[in-house]
């Protein structure tokens, strides 16, 4: 079987997981025409997937049908990386990281990043750093009292809400049905549009469907409260960047913490870059050294044995 390795860091393979079957590496940004050649020539018939600017649309999985038999993601969350249907089609068998392998650690990671910018951390170290002593860089701000919004409630929403329950603030949750469930895990469920009202801060747990794409855009980060912060470790697209950055500039939002972008890795010169109401990462909220070699180690185990197809 000849692998194909697609924007995926080579460096925490190799420390983490030596056992990987070997292949041939490529970086993330291609053209489906370059990822089309690239099969043909090298006679690849599995795709390891991590960053990829490229979805697996109709048309590329028809070019891919009859050479590729599995496109196996490093990913939980599929949804807007594949046309599963057509890859069927296609003969193609995707697979995918179980859905609960590291939902602890991106709660864990959203909390670290609420704290962050409550704690006015960033701002302390670079201004220490820069030489000085200086109190009244910025103000802490406390948690108790305070509102948390969560919008989607499934594996790491409901992890985040577990998480903070003992804290004494206000949890509201955002899920696509609140009718069966008004209160739930001490979480109030509530309409969208409320939470974004009440919220001091909202962190964003939804997947990146047709739905949730350009969720908070200007008209809904103009329904959140003066100075709130957004967290957003589930995709870049859930939120109009643009908006944001316009937001955090007139001082509408107090902080936009990012695990996620529009565009990974981020393009240097993105306004985010130099503002100082970002708290940003690269994608890493998932991988702690435990998820890394236990997600090494599905991922690799998933790739299907020559000779067997998708069927
Ligand atoms: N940054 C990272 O390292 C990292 C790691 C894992 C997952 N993620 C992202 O986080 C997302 C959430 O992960 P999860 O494990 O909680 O997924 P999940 O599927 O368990 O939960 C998502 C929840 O969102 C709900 N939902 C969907 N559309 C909604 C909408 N319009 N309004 C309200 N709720 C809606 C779904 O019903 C579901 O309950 C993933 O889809 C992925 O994009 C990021
Ligand atoms: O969806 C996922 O699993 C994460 O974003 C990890 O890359």
């Amino acid at each position: 079987m000849n692998l194909l390795y697609i924007g995926v860091c080579r460096e925490h393979l190799e420390n983490h997981y030596p056992l990987y079957h070997p292949g041939q590496f490529m970086a993330s940004h291609f053209s489906a025409e370059e990822l089309i050649a690239r099969v043909r020539d090298d006679n690849i018939d599995v795709l390891m997937v991590d960053v990829i600017h490229l979805a697996f649309d109709r048309a590329l999985l028809r070019q891919l049908r009859g050479q590729i038999r599995q496109i196996n993601f490093l990913y939980q969350s599929v949804s807007s990386l594949v046309d599963l249907e057509e890859a069927h089609h296609c003969g193609i068998l995707v697979t995918k990281l179980p859905d609960d392998v590291y939902c602890n650690e991106v709660a864990e990671f959203v909390i670290a990043q609420l704290l962050c910018a409550c704690k006015g951390m960033i701002k302390f170290d670079a201004s220490m750093r820069g030489g000085t002593w200086n109190q009244a860089i910025t103000t802490n701000q406390s948690l108790r009292g305070k509102t948390l919004g969560v919008v989607g409630f499934g594996h790491i929403g409901r992890r985040i809400i577990q998480l903070c329950s003992t804290w004494d603030m206000r949890l509201l949750v955002s899920k696509r049905d609140c009718s069966n469930h008004p209160m739930t895990d001490n979480a109030t469920c509530v309409e969208l549009q409320v939470l974004l009202e009440e919220s001091d801060f909202v962190a964003l747990a939804v997947p990146l469907t047709q739905e949730t794409r350009g969720l908070l855009n200007s008209e809904n980060i103009e329904r959140m409260k003066h100075n709130a912060i957004l967290i957003n470790v589930s995709r870049g697209d859930i939120v109009d960047e643009s908006a944001v950055s316009n937001a955090l500039l007139t001082g509408r939002l107090g902080y936009y913490c990012a695990d996620v972008f529009s565009q990974e890795p981020l393009a240097q010169g993105h306004p985010f870059l130099s503002n100082e109401s970002t708290i940003l990462s690269p994608h890493v909220a998932w991988s702690t050294e435990g998820t890394l070699k236990k997600s090494f180690h599905i991922w690799s185990n998933q790739v299907l044995p020559t000779g067997r197809d998708a069927s």
